[in-house]
């Protein structure tokens, strides 16, 4: 085997030489290789010497161990182009510092690099010794990293030069190996080649990405305009093409003053102050132009809203929500209701409304827990999003947590095609209502607190994770607390949930709000030519109303069905005994109030107008209305009464909200209501 002595300055060059010309040659010629730092051999004699450098040939070491009868070759030595595909990476006219030992080598370089083509990028040359007065961000070394200054910011490393083919053919011509010659020239191309390929492919992609990049310009709905600092249009899409009647090829590479002729408009566009929204009309098209800075004030972007387009596609959504139903359907003003409790009640909901807290709902069946919650979702800052409503104790649970956070394709046997979307991701930007949060299961309640903390999801099945925007407002009928205490409901669930509390009226507590309702379930039903009799209003505000609203509106649904010559007589009332008798669950405690009333009968219904009959007799006299009086003038009726039998009639009129008690010389009055209901008998 051949064999020749290869002399570098640094081991590393030595290494990779060394390596190149093993790859390219190795099977007809061997080489042994030293460098200055491990230290030169004593003397070589008759041997051909490859020295990695000019500047070797005069060092004194090197002359000294160059013996009689060798040949010494300098080699020529190229950019590695192995790595030079990150210098394409760098935006042209990018200053960089080109760092070598000495001026020489960064010349040669700099000019070999110029040479492959890569002149797109300024080369700053670097050495020891030189000052770098520009303090220049990136730099460029073959691996010579001991002399990067501290302001540099980037290194590129572009690798050891390599051996050029010139060099290895006078290495073969020195051996007299001229067959092997063309395979050598051969195997040194096909590396040339691959990095072509490999430039290629990058380049390849790069201009993949620029049309995907285009495509995706001209795919957004507003109109896009990068212009530079000089003014030139860069970028200019399909739609802002559609906006000033002009195609994006004549204005790419054009100025932006020999395009838009709108001086206002031009003005504010290269304005280099930051980011800025104004409305501007133009072509008969009325836009939003949102101008902001990039690249430190390189270049200028805006981007244009035709407003009213912009009007439409949120209609348009909002009527695709509608169809699916995701939309919120009531307002405060849909809360029927003039009792001062449902009022504060709806000041309250209309103040937890605005913020974006997770709002726990508690009240009994029928309250409208639902209809509070769309009522804060549409006056809250999410109205336009979407407003899903689940309700835990009508899905089963099984198929809850596919419901609630979707599947991927193939999940579980069973699953549709294609994966299912999530009602969380379906919510984002709105609100989620959960509704009987009481029913779900522990392992449920885990994976919800997840989500209120993590504000992400994880479909089941996949394994990427989802970023959502939801509030959650939650309701229930059953006292947490003490399922908290039972171990069926977490703690930190709870209060997660929890951050705002609203409380909801029974109806039994704000009677006075019945005859509205009454009348506005006959309206909402369309048959206004019904009649109601007093007498039923009044029988309808003596139950205890245990189903709350909800039963209130049946039982109106059913006498409107039932009633005759348009109008709802007392023996239209459904069974009595369901609103009168049935004790609520024991998770509420039942209010005492109503229970006197059970007992009343159509008599007692007729004493008690004379009671509210006597009591404006009293202060129509300029006379304090108290039991006493009233006690004194039903001696004279067909009943007469006892000061306590009087007692528990005023508190029966006192639920009803016909009287209020009042301490002191006010004595006991009629309330506006009970007046109304006088005049009407
Ligand atoms: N103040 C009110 N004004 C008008 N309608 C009401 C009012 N409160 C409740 N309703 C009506 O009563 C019915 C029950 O209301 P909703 O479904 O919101 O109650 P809920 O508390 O969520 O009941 P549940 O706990 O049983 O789900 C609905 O038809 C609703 O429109």
């Amino acid at each position: 085997m051949k064999e020749f002595v290869l002399l570098t300055g640094c081991q590393e060059t030595g290494n990779v030489l060394a390596n190149q010309l093993e790859e390219i040659m190795g099977d007809y010629v061997a080489c042994s290789h030293f460098s200055s730092e491990e230290g030169y051999p004593t003397t070589i004699m008759n041997q051909l010497v490859v020295l990695s450098h000019k500047l070797m040939e005069d060092e004194p070491d090197v002359k000294r161990c160059i013996g009689d009868g060798c040949k010494v070759i300098i080699a020529e030595r190229i950019i590695n182009y192995e790595h030079i595909d990150k210098l394409l990476f760098l935006p042209a006219g990018t200053n960089v510092l080109y760092m070598n030992d000495d001026y020489e080598t960064c010349k040669e370089s700099i000019e070999s690099l110029k040479k492959l083509g890569i002149d797109h990028i300024n080369y700053i040359p670097f050495y020891p010794g030189i000052q770098n007065s520009h303090k220049i961000e990136i730099a460029i070394t073959p691996g010579k990293f001991m002399m990067i200054p501290d302001y540099v910011k980037e290194v590129v490393n572009i690798g050891t030069r390599l051996m050029d083919i010139s060099t290895i053919i006078q290495i073969l011509d020195y051996f007299h190996l001229n067959e092997p010659g063309n395979v050598i020239s051969q195997r040194y191309m096909r590396k040339i080649i691959q990095l072509s390929q490999k430039l290629a492919n990058t380049s390849q992609k790069a201009n993949d990405l620029n049309k995907h990049l285009n495509e995706v310009l001209d795919g957004v709905n507003d109109g896009i305009l990068t212009i530079n600092k000089d003014g030139y249009v860069i970028v200019f899409n399909e739609e802002l093409g559609y906006l000033f009647n002009v195609s994006p090829k004549r204005a790419i590479g054009r100025k932006i003053s020999d395009i838009i002729e709108h001086p206002e408009l031009i003005t504010f566009l290269l304005d280099p102050s930051p980011e800025e929204d104004r409305w501007f009309t133009f072509n008969q098209i009325e836009a939003v132009v949102h101008r902001f800075p990039l690249n430190g004030h390189q270049s200028i972007v805006a981007t244009f809203k035709n407003v009213r387009k912009t009007i439409e596609i949120e209609k348009k959504l909002r009527r695709e929500l509608v169809m699916k139903g995701y939309v919120a359907k009531y307002t405060l003003g849909d809360i029927i209701g003039e009792s001062s409790i449902l009022r504060e009640t709806k000041a309250t909901a209309k103040k937890l409304a605005i913020t974006d807290f997770s709002i726990l709902i508690q009240g009994e069946s029928g309250t409208g827990k639902e209809l509070f919650a769309s009522a804060i979702h549409n006056c809250s800052p999410r109205e336009k999003g979407p407003f899903l409503a689940v309700n835990f104790s009508a899905i089963s649970e099984d198929l809850v947590e596919s419901e609630l956070f979707g599947y991927e394709d193939g999940a579980f046997t069973g699953a549709k095609k294609g994966g299912k979307v999530g009602l969380f991701e379906q919510a984002n930007g709105g609100t989620i209502f959960l509704d009987e949060i009481g029913d779900i299961s522990l392992k449920l309640q885990a994976r919800l607190l997840r989500v209120l903390q993590e504000k992400e999801i994880m479909r089941i099945g996949g394994s990427k994770i989802i970023p959502v925007d939801v509030r959650v407002i939650a309701a229930t009928n059953k006292n947490l607390l003490k399922m908290i205490e039972q171990g069926k409901f977490r703690e930190d669930l709870y209060h997660r949930l929890k951050v705002l509390f609203l409380r909801l009226p029974e109806l039994r507590n704000r009677i006075d709000d019945i005859p509205h309702l009454i009348q506005h379930f006959i309206r909402q039903s369309g048959k206004i030519n019904i009649k109601i009799m007093p007498e039923v209003v009044r029988r309808l505000c003596s139950f205890s109303w245990y189903g709350n609203v909800r039963e209130l509106k049946n039982a109106i649904d059913y006498m409107l069905s039932v009633c005759e010559e348009n109008t709802i007589q007392l023996n239209d009332i459904p069974s009595e005994n369901s609103f009168q008798l049935r004790v609520y669950s024991p998770e509420t405690v039942p209010q005492p109030m109503a229970i006197s009333e059970k007992s009343l009968t159509p008599d007692d219904e007729e004493e008690l107008i004379l009671l509210l009959k006597a009591l404006l007799s009293i202060s129509e006299k300029g006379e304090t209305p108290n039991r006493k009086k009233v006690t004194e003038m039903s001696q004279t009726w067909k009943k007469p009464l006892t000061e306590h039998q009087v007692r528990r009639r005023f508190d029966i009129l006192e639920l009803r909200g016909y009287i209020a008690k009042c301490r002191g010389r006010s004595g006991t009055k009629l309330t506006q209501l009970g007046l109304d209901t006088l005049m009407k008998i």
